[in-house]
């Protein structure tokens, strides 16, 4: 039996997302967003589901924070809908959605719990998207807009802020993968999306600290890890590319002012460019307090010539899987941890988003979750193996506290530590909710 221990400076939480939880999509004026309109586009999410309910979360958010409480966290990392705030996305600021994130963040300091907001996560006003959403260099200005308020608002009450969520997802997921909203699939204007993601992320930071607030800044991109099949330098340099466009291509010009030049000769030798004005590179370059990772799944991968864009194919190397069909390798986990550090240093870190996909459902009141005990044992102990080496992390945030609207799979996908019943609305937690709990209160855990 041994101990896996952490820090007792370690801050524990969980995460969620305004889309995923609130529902209540007409209350206090809140305007429609890219994933109102992609949900009800037929054939975009799994069983036609949407948000529109969610888990009602907009006005069961004191139960939530009963439950977090219970559950013993240091932190909650939320994010705010765009649309309550600016309904049409630029123009009257709307105060009943101030005051609903007021009542939020209030309820959550009254119960000992600290915020960390995160401004988009990639509910976009519909009004900006029809004006050509991220693709128009306008939409910069318009976040940067609803960020201010949001420092201006929230800056003595929120002293942890995250620009954006998953660039990667935003991007290129999003715009030429097309699984997400907008649905796009068009690299050229994936690769314009980044760009202008990256720009309003350093204009954002830059307007918090011309407010001379003393909170902490960053931003959470996603990554995940390709690990070479053989020892061949072509499985090397394919996973190479893989890995990069999810960290160097989001990370190079945050931390070292300029994109990656092999992936950018990759990209150019396939006719595409990125669209850098004057003053950008210095603009996305603005010094940040932490960084955010979102960390899932990974692979083992190797060379394929014309496979996919970047000429690597994942290799079945017969891990476990989850209920969603991702590899369970918190080895991956580990890795791209230490390369991260290895490439940009020891910046503080927060595990922003890990967890897993299991569909386990209450009997007789209980909800035995064992898959999801064990790949959050298995990555806490990737987690701790990562800080041994020199990695260095503030605080892990669970993904979800709830059961919650899963994007392109709908509600078919349940990554919560407590089950929603999306009919009642009813909230269980489930076995691992009690062995987080029991973590989070130990600061250990027995392997
Ligand atoms: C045919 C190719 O299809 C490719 C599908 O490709 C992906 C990749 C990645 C994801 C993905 C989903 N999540 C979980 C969310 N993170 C943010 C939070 O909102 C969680 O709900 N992370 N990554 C989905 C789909």
């Amino acid at each position: 039996m041994s101990i896996i221990q952490f820090p007792k400076e370690m801050k524990w939480g969980v995460a969620t997302a305004s889309y995923q939880i609130e529902g209540a999509i007409n209350a206090g004026g809140r305007g429609a967003s890219i994933w109102d309109v992609f949900a009800k586009t037929p054939g975009k999410v799994k069983n036609g589901d949407n948000g529109d309910v969610a888990c009602d979360s907009y006005h069961r958010y004191e139960e939530d924070i009963e439950i977090m409480k219970d559950l013993g966290v240091d932190m909650y990392r939320f994010s705010v809908a765009w649309p309550r705030i600016f309904p049409n996305g630029t123009g009257e600021v709307s105060r009943e959605g101030l005051d609903y994130y007021h009542r939020l963040v209030d309820r959550l300091t009254e119960n000992g719990i600290q915020p960390m907001c995160t401004l988009y996560h990639w509910d976009l006003p519909q009004a900006l998207q029809e004006k050509g959403g991220w693709d128009n260099r306008d939409t910069i200005d318009a976040f940067v807009r609803y960020a201010e308020v949001m420092f201006k608002e929230f800056g003595d009450k929120i002293n942890h802020w995250i620009t954006f969520n998953e660039l990667w997802c935003v991007s290129f997921l999003s715009n030429y993968i097309g699984v997400h909203a907008p649905g796009n699939t068009d690299l050229q204007l994936a690769t314009n999306v980044a760009h202008h993601l990256l720009v309003a992320h350093g204009k954002a930071v830059q307007s918090y600290r011309k407010m001379g607030l003393d909170g902490q800044i960053g931003y959470a991109p996603n990554v995940e890890w390709n690990e070479p099949f053989s020892n061949q330098m072509e499985d090397a340099e394919a996973c190479k590319r893989g890995n990069g466009w999810f960290i160097e291509w989001f990370m190079d010009p945050v931390f070292k002012g300029a994109y990656p030049s092999f992936l950018v000769e990759w990209f150019e030798k396939k006719g595409i460019t990125v669209p850098i004005e004057a003053g950008d590179m210095e603009t996305i370059q603005q010094p940040i307090d932490f960084l955010g990772i979102n960390y899932y799944t990974g692979s083992v991968a190797r060379y394929k010539e014309n496979e996919g864009l970047f000429d690597l194919e994942k290799v079945d190397a017969g891990y476990e899987k989850t209920d969603i069909g991702w590899n369970i390798y918190p080895e991956g986990f580990y890795k791209v941890l230490y390369y991260i550090t290895e490439q940009y240093g020891q910046i503080p870190i927060y595990i922003t988003e890990n967890g897993s996909c299991y569909n386990d459902e209450p009997v007789n009141g209980q909800v035995k979750d064992e898959g999801r005990i064990r790949y959050l044992s298995q990555h806490l102990t990737a987690l701790k193996r990562s800080m041994e080496s020199g990695v260095n992390i503030k605080g892990y945030m669970a993904w979800s506290l709830l059961d919650n609207f899963e994007w392109a799979e709908g509600y078919s996908m349940r990554f919560g530590i407590v089950h929603v019943n999306y009919r009642t609305l009813e909230r269980t937690k489930k076995d691992s909710f009690y062995w987080y709990k029991q973590m989070i209160a130990n600061q250990f855990f027995e392997l």
